[in-house]
């Protein structure tokens, strides 16, 4: 057997990040970070505002090619794809959720929902029918003929949430979604999306600058002026095992670990 290069990432991270740097005009936005995710996990990207948690989201969702380090999803670099292959990658395999909700007044809010899959060239039929699904499975059918102006800000973020989830992604990416919410709202949201990405094996990154965001999460790591902060397992709450995801890299770091 043909041992794997010393310098690939493990198998059993969905993704998995080495070393990534990124500036925006010459200001740097990320410095060195390194990242692994498991599938199936939650993970809390926090830290204080301008820390680089969206920057991070960006590059690992293939928006932004890293100037140096790594990207891999799921064994395939992807900080080496060209746009093309990385706008497939994010259309096919990823979902995203932002603070904006981003809904198009124009248009029904199933048809909101089911715009993922219509512009993959599912069948209207098909798509009406997973969006419908997904708006009910989030407490928000009845709105789903309705047009996004007739929402509250919350049940907006809903019906993004919907959009991000239609397609039962591999990953969630969610920037600070429940930012424009108030503390009641932002709790449901949380659990809303936790609890759908848990019972469907969706991997989701959660960057929040919010305490009760991060305690959602199985684990979470802390970014601070584009650096690595700290990394934490938050309590009990681990999904792979009691230590939670712990498997070494290549360097012996922990694969959970983020690291300069
Ligand atoms: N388009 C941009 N042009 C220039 N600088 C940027 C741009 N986007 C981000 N930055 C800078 O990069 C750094 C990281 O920003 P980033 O948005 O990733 O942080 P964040 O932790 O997500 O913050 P927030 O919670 O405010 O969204 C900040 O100093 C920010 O000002």
């Amino acid at each position: 057997m043909v041992a794997p290069p010393d310098n690939a990432p493990p198998d059993n991270d969905v993704l998995w990040a080495r070393s990534v740097h990124y500036s925006h005009s010459g200001s740097p936005g990320l410095i060195g970070v390194s990242v692994g995710v498991r599938q199936g996990e939650v993970l809390a990207l926090t830290g204080p505002r301008g820390s680089g948690k969206t920057t991070l989201l960006r590059c690992l969702s293939g928006h932004l090619v890293p100037e140096q380090g790594e990207i891999w999803f799921n064994s395939v670099p992807v900080h080496t794809m060209g746009a093309l292959a990385r706008e497939r990658l994010r259309r096919d395999r990823f979902g995203w959720i932002g603070p904006d909700p981003q809904l198009l007044p124009e248009l029904k809010v199933w048809e909101n929902a089911a715009l993922p899959l219509l512009i993959s060239g599912a069948s209207h039929r098909s798509a009406k029918a997973a969006a419908c699904e997904w708006l009910d499975r989030l407490d928000i059918g009845a709105f789903a003929r309705k047009r996004p102006g007739a929402l509250t800000r919350a049940e907006s973020q809903r019906v993004a949430l919907a959009r991000a989830l239609v397609k039962e992604p591999a990953v969630v990416f969610a920037d600070e979604p429940t930012a424009p919410l108030h503390r009641a709202e932002r709790a449901l949201l949380l659990r809303t999306l936790t609890t759908a990405a848990r019972s469907h094996g969706i991997t989701v990154l959660l960057a929040t600058h919010e305490e009760e965001g991060a305690a959602v999460a199985d684990r979470r790591v802390e970014l601070l002026d584009g650096r690595p902060a700290a990394a934490a397992v938050s309590g009990a709450t681990a999904v792979n095992g009691a230590g939670g995801p712990s498997d070494e890299t290549p360097e012996g770091q922990a694969a959970c670990s983020l690291s300069a």
